[in-house]
């Protein structure tokens, strides 16, 4: 059996079109467009890369997109002082502050001061504990992303045994509490799990976030499950080039699962249309304007 491919990159373009196709609406509500505040710290070439798409993203949905580039030795201080000028200025819907940050600077205590209702992300611990006990916050784009997959393929989720490799506050932690809202069984394995390959065995939703390239071979694959590869991971492509590759065998995986996500052009075109649909989301809320919550 072949696996159906879902095409993350083509539900995040339809995403994207949502989104703007509303936010006409807002400004017309609010008198101004959302925008959306990047700050990368240092020059890491892939998050380079990351913060140029989501700026480019960010306009063409017809929001506002500010980018402050800092120097690698900028002082956890100065960073900290930077995200509370952005709370305290009303043009600034969503904070995003680029991971990872330099050794030198303290990442939970630079989210810590996020304002949580700028916090796009959802990488606060008041955005955590609203997702933890069910409410109303933001949630982490990419876990939030792969739902949307998820419930677009399988329609309900609730009584699937889903497995989350990986626990992360970023992606594995959140992506288990969001299946566990949608009534899945809910296994969180990570490097210390015994009988991997089993565990995953049992698994009708097979979530990787681990950051080993291919580690998730088809025969650990439950035939029939949905698999969904968070995992970046760039790799030689053997021609003396590079090339991104996920956490799972594909080549393997897609003779088993029922349905998988590629990489590239799977979850992570994702992450990026969530970051604009958390951003439009977060300006209505601000500005007090009513909207349609199942629109976006
Ligand atoms: N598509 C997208 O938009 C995004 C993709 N990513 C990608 O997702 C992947 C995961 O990212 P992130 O969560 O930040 O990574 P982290 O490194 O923070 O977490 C990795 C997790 O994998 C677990 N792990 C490591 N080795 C093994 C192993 N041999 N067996 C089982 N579990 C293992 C770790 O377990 P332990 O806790 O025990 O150490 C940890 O919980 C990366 O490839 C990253 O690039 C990340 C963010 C967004
Ligand atoms: N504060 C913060 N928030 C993040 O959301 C965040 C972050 N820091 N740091 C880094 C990770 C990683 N991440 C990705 C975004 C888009 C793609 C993406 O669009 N990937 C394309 C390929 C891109 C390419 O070709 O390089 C794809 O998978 O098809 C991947 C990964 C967001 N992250």
């Amino acid at each position: 059996m072949s696996a159906r491919i879902i095409d993350g990159k083509a539900f995040a373009a339809s995403l994207r079109e949502r989104v703007a196709a509303i936010v006409p609406a807002f400004e017309a509500a609010a008198g101004r467009k959302p925008g959306l505040t990047v700050v990368i710290v240092g020059e890491d070439p892939a998050s380079q890369v990351y913060v140029r798409s989501k700026g480019k993203a960010t306009e063409a949905a017809g929001m506002v997109s500010t980018t402050h580039r800092l120097p690698e030795t900028t002082t956890q201080d100065a960073l900290i002082a930077l995200v509370r000028d952005l709370n305290a200025d009303p043009a600034v819907d969503g904070i995003l502050v680029q991971l990872p940050l330099p050794k030198h600077i303290d990442e939970q205590a630079v989210i810590a001061t996020i304002d949580p209702d700028k916090d796009v992300d959802g990488f606060h611990v008041v955005n955590a504990g609203r997702l933890a006990v069910g409410q109303e916050g933001f949630v982490p784009c990419t876990p939030l992303g792969c739902i949307m997959l998820l419930e677009d393929r399988l329609g309900d989720l609730s009584g699937l045994n889903a497995v989350v490799v990986g626990r992360s506050n970023i992606v594995g932690k959140p992506m288990a509490q969001l299946l566990l809202a949608k009534s899945c069984t809910v296994t969180i394995a990570h490097s210390r799990t015994k009988d991997l390959q089993d565990v995953c065995g049992r698994a009708d939703i097979l979530v990787a976030a681990v950051g080993r390239p291919a580690m998730i071979k088809g025969d650990w694959i439950k035939p029939g499950a949905t698999v969904i590869d968070v995992g970046i991971n760039r790799i030689d492509n053997g021609e003396g080039g590079t090339k991104l590759a996920g956490d799972v065998d594909f080549a393997e995986a897609i003779e088993v699962a029922g349905a998988i996500t590629p990489v590239p052009g799977g979850v992570g075109p994702m992450t990026i249309a969530v970051l604009l649909r958390n951003t439009l989301v977060s300006a209505y809320r601000r500005a007090g304007v009513p909207y349609e919550k199942g629109a976006i």
